[in-house]
C-alpha cells in the first residue's frame, strides 16, 4: 500500500458520482464484491451495519452532528492514529517478505510524519490545539479498539493483523462513499464536508483499494477455510469497536447538548 499511503488524506476530489456501470464488479459501495474483504464484510452482517450506519455517520451526512461530538472524536482520533501507527510497525515485523516490510514501513512513515501533521492542522481548524490532544486522557473506547488490533497482530500472524485493521482502513472509504449516495446528504454549509471529501476522494480510494488487494494476496496463501471463522470474528469485533468509537463521540455531543440546555434553563450558560 506504499504509493497510496503517502497520498493518504491528500487533496480531496470534487464530488462526482461514480457510474456503477463502468465496472460491473464494483457493486457495493466502491469495494468489489468478490474480494476476501467482501466475504468478511458479509460475515460481519449486523456488526458491519451498526458501524457504517451509526447515528454519528448520519450526523456527518446531514451536517447535524453536534460539533462537540466531532471535536471529542477528533481529539481521540489523534490518540487512535498513534496506536494505529504502532500497528503498522508491528506489520513490518510480521510481514511475509521484503515487499511487505517496505509497504508497512512506508505506511508507518506516512502516518507518523505526514498524516499526524495533517490531523493536527485539521484539528486546528476546529479550534483544537496539539497540546489539548496530547494532554487528553485516552478514552476506554480508543484504548479497547487500538489495543485489540495490536493484540490480534501480536498473538496472530500478518493476516490476523490486516483483518483487524481492515474495518478501519476500508470502512472509512465505504462510509464516505455511501454518504455521497444519500438523498439527505447536505453539501452546502455542511461543516463535515471536508472530512467526507477526504475519505471519498480518489487519493484515499487508492489506499483502500491497496488494502483490499493486500488482504486478497495474504488470504491466497494464509486463509484456509478452517481459519475463516476466527478471521471473521476478528473483523466483526473490529467493526463493533469502530461503532463504539462513533458512540463515544456521539455521547460527547449528547452531553454537550444537555449541558447547553441545562445552562439555558438555569442561566448558568456554558
Ligand atoms: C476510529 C477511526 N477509524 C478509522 C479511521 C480511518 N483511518 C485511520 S488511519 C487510516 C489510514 C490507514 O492507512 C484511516 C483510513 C480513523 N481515522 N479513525
Amino acid at each position: 500500500m506504499d504509493p497510496g499511503a503517502s497520498r493518504l488524506f491528500g487533496r480531496s476530489q470534487p464530488l462526482e458520482r461514480e457510474d456503477p456501470r463502468s465496472d460491473p464488479g464494483r457493486l457495493d459501495r466502491g469495494t468489489r464484491v468478490s474480494t476476501f474483504f467482501a466475504r468478511l464484510r458479509t460475515a460481519a452482517g449486523a456488526d458491519w451495519q451498526a458501524y457504517v450506519g451509526h447515528a454519528f455517520v448520519d450526523g456527518l451526512a446531514r451536517g447535524t452532528l453536534p460539533e462537540a461530538a466531532f471535536r471529542h472524536y477528533l481529539v481521540q482520533d489523534y490518540l487512535f492514529l498513534i496506536h494505529f501507527a504502532r500497528a503498522y510497525a508491528l506489520a513490518v515485523v510480521k510481514a511475509d517478505d521484503l515487499a511487505g516490510m517496505r509497504s508497512a514501513a512506508a505506511t508507518l512513515d506516512a502516518l507518523i510524519n505526514h498524516e499526524m501533521k495533517l490531523h493536527i492542522e485539521f484539528c486546528r481548524d476546529w479550534g483544537i490545539t496539539p497540546e489539548e490532544m496530547e494532554q487528553a486522557p485516552e478514552a476506554a473506547e480508543c484504548m479497547a479498539y487500538t489495543r485489540y488490533v495490536l493484540d490480534r497482530g501480536l498473538s496472530g500472524d500478518i493476516l490476523d493483523l490486516k483483518v483487524a485493521l481492515a474495518p478501519c482502513v476500508v470502512g472509512y472509504r465505504e462510509i464516505a462513499a455511501a454518504i455521497r449516495d444519500r438523498h439527505d446528504f447536505k453539501t452546502i454549509g455542511n461543516p463535515y464536508l471536508p472530512w467526507i471529501e477526504m475519505y471519498s476522494g480518489a487519493d484515499y480510494g487508492a489506499v483502500a483499494d491497496d488494502a483490499v488487494a493486500e488482504l486478497d494476496r495474504l488470504a491466497a496463501t494464509r486463509a484456509t477455510e478452517a481459519r475463516f471463522p476466527a478471521l471473521a470474528r476478528t473483523f466483526a469485533e473490529a467493526c463493533r469497536l469502530e461503532a463504539g468509537f462513533w458512540e463515544m463521540g456521539w455521547r460527547a455531543g449528547q452531553d454537550g447538548r444537555k449541558a447547553g440546555l441545562w445552562g439555558r434553563l438555569t442561566g448558568r450558560g456554558r
